[in-house]
């Protein structure tokens, strides 16, 4: 049994982190067939402002991710002081580089910078998270084939359909949380599989019985072990988007570790499927970036795109 789970776990585990191995080593192939074809190397450019410690690990982890796919990798680390102006500008000198495809502005911003603003301003032809009003609004009217998708729910939907194959028709699925970046968009995915999808978030009435109800369970909330057992029907596939650090003094003073929306064990004694926290969603989300600056680059160089 892997991640320590206890011994009355039913679940299998969704192991995210070898089906990330997969999506990347089909995006190296992918990079190779296109390079091959007369086209660029996808190019990703990151930009983090300010020096919040996690922020800096997970931006580490997509630029050294991006080179070993032979990927032309760029990062910005600005200062906490950075004006808006100058990060607007940055953004549009990077959409004026055609050896980028892919620009990502590392989030949440600086209180003083308007998100919204630097969103839009970034070329919705290389949005690689999928933010950008112009592709949140194609996977809304069902043309998800011209969009770039947020990366996180992108991978949710890779992970239930390695459990539950390609048609998700009819399943009754809950999303709980409604942000920008993961709740919304993962409800429009699903709903564009033809699930039968309700969203919860903190004014929701009995999220228990909601979640009784649902076939799938995507839980985004960012509250540890909120999910229990008993929310859970038996036989359910459950994505665990959350990624809450915790105190661990059964590790040693001052020890965290890493826990989900989920509470694991309990879950996972009812679900058929679960993801664990961390090696599940978590590299979906980082593989699915890699897939996107891909997509992006083909598109630019009016190459087919691979399916992923
Ligand atoms: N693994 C990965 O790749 C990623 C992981 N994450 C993690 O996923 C989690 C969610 O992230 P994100 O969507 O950005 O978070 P946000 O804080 O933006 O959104 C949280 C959502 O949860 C809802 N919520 C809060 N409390 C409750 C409650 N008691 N019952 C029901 N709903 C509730 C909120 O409702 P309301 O709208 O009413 O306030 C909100 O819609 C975090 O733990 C984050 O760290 C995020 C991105 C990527
Ligand atoms: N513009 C923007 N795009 C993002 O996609 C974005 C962002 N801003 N801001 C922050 C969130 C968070 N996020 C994660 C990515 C990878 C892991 C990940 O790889 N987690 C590992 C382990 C992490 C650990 O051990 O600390 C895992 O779950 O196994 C987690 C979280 C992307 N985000």
């Amino acid at each position: 049994m892997t991640h320590g789970q206890s011994s009355s776990a039913k679940a299998a585990v969704i192991d995210g982190k070898a089906v990330a191995a997969e999506i990347t080593a089909k995006v190296a192939v992918e990079t190779g067939r296109l390079i091959e074809a007369g086209g660029l190397a996808p190019g990703l450019a990151v930009v983090l402002v300010g020096d919040d410690a996690a922020s800096q690990v997970y931006v580490g982890a997509k630029g050294r991710k991006a080179s070993e796919l032979g990927f032309h990798s760029v990062q910005h680390t600005l200062p906490l002081s950075t004006s808006e102006a100058e990060v607007l500008a940055i953004v549009e000198q990077l959409n004026r580089d055609p050896a980028i495809h892919g620009i990502l502005v590392q989030l949440p911003l600086p209180r003083h910078i308007d998100t919204s603003k630097v969103i839009e301003a970034i070329d919705p032809a290389k949005d690689v998270d999928g933010f950008h009003p112009i592709n949140v609004g194609r996977l809304a009217i069902g043309e998800r084939d011209r969009a770039l998708v947020s990366c996180t729910p992108a991978g949710c939907l890779l992970l239930v359909k390695r459990v539950l194959g390609d048609d998700l028709a009819g399943k009754d699925a809950l999303v709980i949380g409604r942000s920008n970046i993961v709740g919304k968009p993962m409800a429009q995915l699903l709903l564009q599989e033809s699930c039968t999808v309700t969203v919860a978030h903190s004014r929701s009435r009995d999220l228990p019985e909601l979640a009784r109800k649902a076939d799938i369970i995507v839980a985004a909330v960012g509250r540890p072990e909120m999910v229990r057992g008993d929310w859970v029907k038996p036989g359910a596939v459950i994505i665990d988007v959350g990624m809450n650090r915790i105190p661990a003094p059964e590790r040693g003073e001052g020890k965290t570790r890493l826990v989900g929306d989920v509470a694991y064990d309990e879950a996972a004694a009812v679900a058929s499927a679960i993801t664990p926290v961390p090696g599940g969603v978590g590299p979906m989300t980082i593989a699915m970036l890699m897939a996107n600056t891909l997509t992006a680059a083909c598109r630019a160089a009016g190459k087919p795109e691979p399916k992923f």
